[in-house]
């Protein structure tokens, strides 16, 4: 990248940092879509504290988030999501990263939409099977078909995601360039507002 492109984007993340305000910039969307590794580079470009509620989750329950859906099951675990959500919601000047389930739960989403900028990142099957096979942390993928699983899940989804104020995709480009695309979506949605 030219030293003229640097600068621009870091002008960008300056620009974008002001039209916020405090309010938190909410990342959504599927499992392997970025939201963690993304967030966090976001976070960084905009000089902003990075938070992910799965990991405040784990921290709170003291357990992974695979043994808290095997001992005490999704809808516990989706009620605990919510209510960490909305204590990380009232922080100011955050990047927060949400499970992808999280913004699927009515409740959960319209706490969002009323206090946050959310941003949909968006990828494609292929490229999000690819990318939580490297792992095997994500419970509702432990089927005997998880691309099938994974499917079925876009395909309820998508039509609930599509409700974020702004929808970025998470190109198979360095995660730096898919985070500055986020600041590019997000500025120009505030400027048009
Ligand atoms: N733009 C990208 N290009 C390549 N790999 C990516 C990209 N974004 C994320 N990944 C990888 O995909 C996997 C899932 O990313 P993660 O941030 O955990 O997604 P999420 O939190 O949305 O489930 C990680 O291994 C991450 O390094
Ligand atoms: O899509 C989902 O319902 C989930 C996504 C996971 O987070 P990531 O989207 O960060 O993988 C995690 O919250 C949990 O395994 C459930
Ligand atoms: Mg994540």
């Amino acid at each position: 990248m030219s030293r003229t492109e640097g600068g621009a984007r870091q002008s960008r993340a300056r620009a974008l940092a002001n039209r916020l305000g405090g309010r938190p910039l909410v990342l959504v969307g599927m499992m392997g879509a970025g939201k963690t590794t993304v967030g966090r580079r976001l976070a960084n470009r905009l000089g902003r504290s990075f938070i992910d509620s799965d990991e405040e989750i784990e921290r709170a329950a003291q357990m992974t988030i695979p043994e808290i859906f095997e001992q005490r099951g999704e809808p516990e675990f989706r009620a605990g999501e919510m209510r960490v959500i909305a204590r990380l919601l009232k922080e100011n000047d955050v990047v927060l990263a949400t499970g992808g389930g999280a913004f699927v739960n009515p409740e959960t989403r319209a706490l969002v939409k009323a206090e946050a900028v959310s941003v949909w990142l968006k990828a494609d099957l292929d490229v999000l099977f690819e990318r939580v096979s490297r792992r095997s942390n994500r419970p509702l993928l432990k089927t005997a078909d998880p691309k099938g699983t994974l499917e079925k899940l876009i395909a309820d989804r998508y039509p609930i995601y599509e409700e974020a104020d702004v929808t970025v995709m998470s190109r198979d480009v360095p995660q730096d360039n898919v985070a500055a695309d986020v600041v590019s979506a997000v500025l120009d949605h505030l400027r048009k507002q």
